[in-house]
């Protein structure tokens, strides 16, 4: 196809990151490249920013580096895009909102910061779900980004464009957050690998705030090896963040530390030879297979539990008996701390302000309801009934003492049974553009797969495993959850996984 990005040359970015060293290749052409390719699969919706300048400037200054011959950072010159919930010095930061149409951040997040320190190049802003609510990506105030697996159907969310962006080929890797799912579930609609780290491993300084406790970024790419080196360096501690945690089990939370995880976890498993798992004990969850689940999905699923036990893994049934409960928890303590975070926006300091008002109640109300789409406008209705006095004893509370009981089941699967759990990433393929529509609740129960790990704070990724639904042309997705601080070993099993199988090099037909 006319337009193809240089660096869909490259199967991954210690690949690309070889040539750019070489100089056989430029930061430069491969900016201009990608901007371009960006720029034809205007059909995605996959950006809602680009600005040809700011990333030219930053291909120019990783030529520089590249070509003063010293040891260049080690993403020189590899083209990413960030979810429009980082902000941005230069590029508009919206969050998926009218809201932020137009807002100009006077900084970087930290992970914005740490990826140009280590010389990546940003082709812009993509786009999400609006303040990151959402499964589907429709909720965005600029309208939905599409899967490129079949543009009539939805990328996932809330992270969509990200994932659509990097399924397309359109980037090496992207950024993206997940509360409840944002970064695994679109990864698995896309056909892409996505992975969610522990809560505190990766500074949210800069990430337009969501669901305080469970807020979370993470990378989406082709595969495990690529997360890696978009991960690690964004990962550490950062003293802008209070919730940016100091240690990781006793090590300390500074870049390398995923790395030198990950090189260990892969080393041990050489001494199984053929059998790199040997020994691995994945729990299976008996309650991830339910009616909810199609299939498509659960056929797919399966398959990849053999294909690990080929690779001398076991499997253990394990249980995770609250579940289903996962998700009413969930959808009481994420709107109840959205209501309280976006209650900044109150047309005074930040964001849209009403041409016409009365007074201040009124422009405060009127700039709200204007900027506000519905489903922002719904979370924060539910958020505010369930923190308000007389309901707080009996949602946010109990909402809270459910969320204990979920974290310690994960805690007995992993004391007594297993070292990490497996199952689907969500209970379909991308449903088409729509379908959700007329039921927002339609829409939440299908994080039913994603919500009990984000409640409990674990890592969990998303590794392409299959493909489902019409005509069997959809991406689907397996999830691998580990314990706290397990990043390394998680993307080491990922990465055993795609040395044995092909799922993460197929291609939408337009690339
Ligand atoms: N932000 C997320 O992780 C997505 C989740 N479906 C939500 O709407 O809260």
């Amino acid at each position: 196809m006319a337009n193809t990005p240089l660096h869909t040359q490259f199967d991954s970015i210690a690949a690309l990151r070889q040539a750019l060293t070489s100089r056989s290749l430029s930061a430069h052409e491969l900016a201009v490249s990608a901007l371009d390719a960006a720029e034809a699969r205007a059909d995605l919706n996959a950006f809602l920013h680009i600005d040809r300048d700011l990333t030219l400037a930053q291909a120019h200054a990783a030529d520089k580096l590249l070509a003063s011959g010293q040891d260049a950072p080690a993403l020189a010159g590899v083209p990413i895009a960030h979810k429009d919930v980082f902000v941005t010095r230069g590029w508009r930061s919206t969050a998926g909102s009218k809201m932020l149409a137009n807002y100009v951040s006077p900084f970087d997040a930290t992970v914005v910061e740490r990826l140009h320190e280590a010389g990546a190049v940003s082709l812009g802003k993509l786009n999400c779900d609006e303040f990151a609510m959402g499964s589907g990506n429709e909720n965005s105030a600029f309208g939905p980004a599409r899967n490129p697996w079949d543009t009539s159907t939805i990328p996932g969310g809330s992270s969509g464009g990200s994932a659509a962006a990097v399924a397309a080929g359109l980037v090496m890797a992207a950024t993206g957050t997940d509360t409840g799912g944002s970064v695994r579930q679109p990864a698995a609609l896309c056909g892409v690998s996505g992975i969610k780290p522990t809560y505190g491993t990766v500074s949210r300084f800069g990430m337009i705030a969501y669901g305080s406790s469970l807020d979370q970024a993470g990378p989406i790419a082709r595969h495990a090896q690529d997360l890696l080196d978009i991960l690690d360096p964004i990962s550490g501690f950062d003293p802008r963040d209070s919730t940016s945690l100091e240690h990781c089990n006793g090590s300390a939370n500074v870049p390398g530390r995923i790395r030198s995880q990950y090189e260990q976890a892969l080393q041990a498993q050489e001494a199984g030879g053929s059998l790199p798992l040997k020994g691995l004990r994945i729990g299976v969850p008996k309650e991830f297979v339910n009616d909810k689940l199609d299939a498509d999905v659960a056929k797919a699923v399966q398959a990849a539990l053999q294909a690990f036990e080929a690779l001398g893994a076991v499997r253990v049934e394990v249980s995770l008996p609250r579940t289903e409960l996962s998700i009413p928890t969930y959808y009481v303590i994420a709107p109840a701390e959205a209501s309280s975070n976006l209650s900044r926006y109150d047309g005074v300091r930040y964001g849209h302000r009403a041409a016409q008002y009365g007074d201040l109640a009124e422009m405060t109300s009127r700039s709200r309801t204007e900027a506000f789409g519905p489903e922002v406008l719904r979370r924060i209705m539910v958020g505010t009934y369930v923190l308000s006095h007389g309901y707080y004893d009996a949602y946010y509370l109990q909402a809270q003492r459910v969320r204990h009981m979920i974290a310690d089941d994960f805690q007995r699967a992993f004391a007594d049974h297993c070292d990490v759990i497996m199952g689907p990433v969500t209970p379909t393929t991308a449903k088409h553009i729509g379908d959700n529509r007329e039921d927002p609740v339609a829409e939440w129960l299908a994080d039913i797969y994603t919500l009990g790990v984000s409640l409990a704070g674990l890592p969990a990724m998303s590794v392409p495993c299959g493909f489902g639904g019409a005509q069997g042309r959809l991406p689907i997705g397996l999830q691998i959850i580990g314990n706290y601080f397990h990043e390394g070993q998680l993307l080491a099993v990922a990465h055993r996984y795609q040395q044995a199988t092909d799922w993460h090099q197929r291609k939408p037909e337009q690339q």
